[in-house]
């Protein structure tokens, strides 16, 4: 049963033990009052039958006088019970109440009304007859045995009403202990009752209060869940950010600014560093940091770090004296490194520092896990995206970028001249008489010769420069804020180099020439149809003009249009 349910029940007895009570005095006041009405009424019969039997001697006596003396004044008293004995008589049948009481007192009625009358015969006959003849009536003893009688009745109700007026006292006594006990009984429920609802109440209210605590407790925990929930939400927001800027990103170097640039966020409170394999794999190269992680080293090798070398997250609790990867620098400091795996192959590893990290929450600790995991994957991702890029744009014989690239970067350099008044440059190169070198060495010893002249244009340019193989024997180099006097300086650096360089082919050293024809923007066109056009010209002039030379294209203006 329910501790409400029981306090409601206990609470219930309570007022039916008050009503109880409450109506105890009413209870007791109604037999008090009956019994002492009662008392009452047995007080005045036993009254009006001593005044009777009184009125009935003070008769007898005035009759004797009287008979004795003949003098009336002793007559009085007779005539005093003549008249207050029918009052009397009428006052005591108004008190009877039972049958037995109303007989008996009819019987004492009947003897008195014997007796007044053989008084009032004696009388009459003292005053006819005179003295002897009330005497000799006297004698026969009938008035005394009257008498007698009546003394008996009476005497005998005087009893009665004794006894009855004892038993009504025992029963005000018997009422009054039994309203006491009842009293006292209530009391003692009441006390047993309300300590049982105290105690209840009390265990309730210790259930109510730690019901409260729990509560309480409950609310903080929903309070803390939320805001956890809402910074994974904004965790996750970020990182769906982070994973989408890399998408975009076109080479590894810019995809490790990009997760430079989120890490603090996603990380909080912690710092770290992006390691990843170089391209020959033999080394990592820090490639991003954030945090205090800036003392950290550029360079690590594989071996230096137990989570590259087992390939799954390694956890070092600074202070603790355990496993310390070599590339640690603060040892102090707790450490998680987490290998960047996709697809079984290891790219680098993500190391991760701050207090209590290695007895972090195993959530925080899947969360770093977790966004490995995702940087791994996105970061291969951008190598794999450059790599096609590369594949899309570099010709595979010469690695230098091919036609389709020019085309991109003439058109993109074009435009950006055109917006700063800069000069842009296209040197068009022909290799000499290639024929004859294939058909003299051979096809082999042919590419030999068109790999080291790419290689020769690579070495001589500048980095902004770009190199590409238009197909066949035929290269173009890009000078971007380049005029025509500098481009033609440099296209006869290129062919002097060239000329300089041989491949060992079969034992043999074979030597190459180029010739070379020189356009600028805006000088010899402003399309990029035209200024290679231009460019071509001059390389023919070149090849006309003997080989082995540079041409630098006729003044045409910009009247071609793409
Ligand atoms: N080995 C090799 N040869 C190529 C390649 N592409 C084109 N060639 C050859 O390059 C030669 C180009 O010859 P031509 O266009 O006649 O010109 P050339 O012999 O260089 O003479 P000029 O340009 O007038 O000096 C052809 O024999 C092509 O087969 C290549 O990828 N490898």
């Amino acid at each position: 049963m329910k501790f409400e349910t029981k306090i409601k029940l206990a609470a219930a007895a309570i007022i039916l033990v008050m009503s109880t009570v409450a109506a105890l005095p009413m209870i007791v006041n109604g037999q008090v009052t009956t019994a002492l009405a009662e008392l009452r009424s047995a007080a005045k019969i036993e009254r009006l039958q001593m005044t009777l039997l009184e009125m009935l001697l003070n008769a007898e006596t005035a009759q004797r006088g009287f008979v004795v003396t003949g003098d009336e004044r002793f007559l009085e008293p007779y005539h005093a019970a003549v008249n207050s004995i029918p009052a009397i008589e009428q006052n005591l049948r108004q008190e009877m109440r039972s049958p037995e009481e109303r007989t008996r007192n009819t019987a004492i009625e009947q003897g008195t009304a014997h007796k007044m009358r053989t008084v009032a015969l004696t009388i009459e006959l003292r005053r006819e007859h005179g003295f002897d003849k009330a005497a000799a009536f006297i004698a026969t003893g009938t008035g005394k045995a009257q008498m007698d009688r009546l003394r008996q009745l009476i005497g005998k109700e005087v009893e009665i009403d004794a006894q009855r007026r004892a038993a009504l006292s025992d029963r005000l006594l018997s009422i009054s202990n039994s309203a006491a006990n009842a009293s006292l009984v209530a009391t003692i429920t009441n006390i047993l009752f309300l300590g049982a609802v105290l105690l209840a109440a009390t265990r309730v209210l210790r259930q109510r209060d730690a019901a409260e605590r729990k509560a309480q407790a409950a609310a903080g925990q929903a309070r803390l869940t939320t805001e956890r929930i809402s910074q994974q939400n904004d965790l996750l927001f970020r990182s769906a950010e982070l994973m989408h800027s890399l998408e975009l990103a076109e080479s590894t170097d810019e995809s490790a600014t990009v997760i430079a640039s989120y890490l603090p966020r996603l990380l909080p409170q912690l710092s770290g560093s992006l390691y990843l394999y170089n391209n020959s794999r033999d080394i990592l190269e820090r490639k991003a940091g954030w945090g205090n992680a800036t003392g950290e080293p550029d360079i690590i090798e594989a071996l230096d770090c137990w989570a590259l070398r087992r390939g799954s997250p390694h956890a070092y609790a600074g202070g603790e004296g355990g496993l310390a990867c070599r590339h640690v620098t603060d040892p102090a400091l707790d450490r998680l490194c987490l290998p960047l795996v996709t697809q079984g192959d290891v790219i680098g590893c993500l190391t991760v520092t701050g207090e209590g990290l290695a007895h972090d929450a195993e959530d925080r600790r899947a969360w770093i896990g977790q966004l490995a995991e995702q940087l791994g994957l996105a970061l291969s991702n951008v190598r794999l995206r450059v790599s096609l890029r590369q594949q899309s744009i570099i010709d595979p014989l010469t690695q230098l970028y091919n036609r389709r690239y020019m085309d991109e970067v003439l058109k993109r350099e074009l435009a950006r001249a055109e917006r700063n008044g800069a000069p842009v440059s296209v040197l068009v190169l022909d290799l000499d008489h290639f024929k004859r070198i294939n058909d003299t060495y051979g096809h082999e010893a042919g590419d030999a010769i068109l790999r080291k002249v790419a290689l020769t244009l690579r070495e001589n340019i500048r980095s902004c420069d770009v190199a590409c193989r238009m197909g066949g024997e035929e290269m173009v180099v890009l000078l971007p804020d380049c005029d025509t006097g500098n481009a033609a300086r440099r296209a006869d650096a290129l062919r002097l180099a060239i000329a300089a360089g041989d491949v060992l082919h079969d034992g043999q050293r074979i030597a190459a020439t180029a010739s070379i024809g020189v356009a600028s923007y805006p000088a010899h066109g402003n399309t990029m149809r035209a200024l290679v056009h231009a460019a071509d010209l001059a390389l023919y002039e070149a090849k006309h003009g003997g080989r082995n030379c540079v041409k630098v294209a006729q003044q045409e203006g910009s009247g071609d249009q793409a």
